[in-house]
């Protein structure tokens, strides 16, 4: 992985921050995609620790700037846990602003992935996902850093 993508990919502090500082002057916004109560897919549901078949909030976003958008994102959270977090409230307000003001909040280690989101169609050189965690409750969040911030930044392939 190149330096200029490993400052991203293995970022652990909120990504909507660095997007908007990455941003400049351009506009940056969060635009949702998709949010509702489903079933994981295996693979999450398994990141999760969350027998099968379990529902669980599931939200998909596009982290854009001026209207391009750079990551996109899924998260899921078990909804047992899901207790007066009000998440579903959240709408284009970041997933982030939310988690990163949780005082004892704890993230797992980070995977990475070439693997394009499977919930969205563009190409992009890397994805990743952690679980973050707060008290009992849990998300994992998925990124899939897309060809358009590459372009945008001047990013290497990968
Ligand atoms: C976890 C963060 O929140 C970001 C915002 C998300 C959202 O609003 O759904 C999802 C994933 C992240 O890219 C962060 O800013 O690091």
């Amino acid at each position: 992985m190149s330096p200029a993508w490993w400052d991203w990919v293995a970022s652990s502090d909120s990504l909507t921050a660095r997007l908007i500082a990455a941003a400049g002057s351009r506009d940056f916004r969060v635009c949702l995609l998709d949010q509702r109560i489903g079933r994981p897919r295996r693979d999450e549901a398994q990141a999760l620790g969350l027998p099968l078949g379990r529902h669980a909030w599931l939200r998909e976003v596009a982290l854009s700037v001026a209207e391009r958008p750079w990551v996109v994102a899924r998260s899921v959270a078990p909804l047992a846990q899901l207790r007066g977090q009000r998440l579903d409230r959240l709408g284009e307000r970041s997933l982030g602003s939310w988690l990163f003001r949780q005082p004892d909040l704890e993230r797992s280690s980070i995977e990475t992935t070439h693997q394009p989101a499977p919930f969205y169609p563009a190409p992009g050189p890397w994805g990743r996902r952690s679980v973050f965690r707060h008290g009992r409750f849990a998300v994992l969040v998925q990124e899939f850093f897309l060809d358009t911030m590459a372009d945008d930044l001047r990013l290497p392939p990968r």
